[in-house]
């Protein structure tokens, strides 16, 4: 695999799926050369209303965080985009600590917010932008 592809996994929040959507059209041509790997309902959006080939786990209440912690666990999740809602308890609180735990623990980018995660994704863009004009 090329040095600079990416997995990531796109989680968000019913408040933020929208904005999820949103974020993943202007990343569009970006996240289209990334593995993509989401939670069921995030990913079901982002297939239908953006596009993108995206491996759908199961929805968040029902553990597809843990899912996607497992994953990044065993070092097969570079990036995750997490839009959580703050506002809004979750029945799954510990599965949404666990996945940030478990990005904490093994070094990996985890943005919470659309501001966080624009700047990981300009810099992946940019990344592989360079990566691109590197070839003869
Ligand atoms: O609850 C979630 C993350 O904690 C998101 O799950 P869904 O994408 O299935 O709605």
């Amino acid at each position: 695999m090329h040095p600079n592809h990416r997995r990531v996994a796109l989680i968000a929040h019913d408040s933020k799926k929208n904005e999820m959507v949103l974020l993943a059209r202007e990343f569009r041509e970006l996240l289209g050369q990334c593995t993509l790997c989401a939670t069921g309902t995030t990913g079901s959006r982002l297939q239908a209303e953006v596009g993108l080939d995206v491996e759908c786990l199961l929805s968040g209440p029902m553990g597809g965080d843990l899912q996607i912690g497992a994953r990044l666990a065993v070092g097969q999740i570079d990036v995750v985009i997490f839009l959580r809602d703050p506002m809004t308890p979750q029945p799954h609180e510990p599965d949404i600590n666990a996945l940030v735990r478990a990005s904490d623990v093994h070094d990996v980018p985890c943005a919470t917010n659309v501001s966080t995660a624009r700047l990981l994704l300009r810099q992946m863009a940019s990344q592989l932008a360079a990566a691109g004009s590197d070839q003869p």
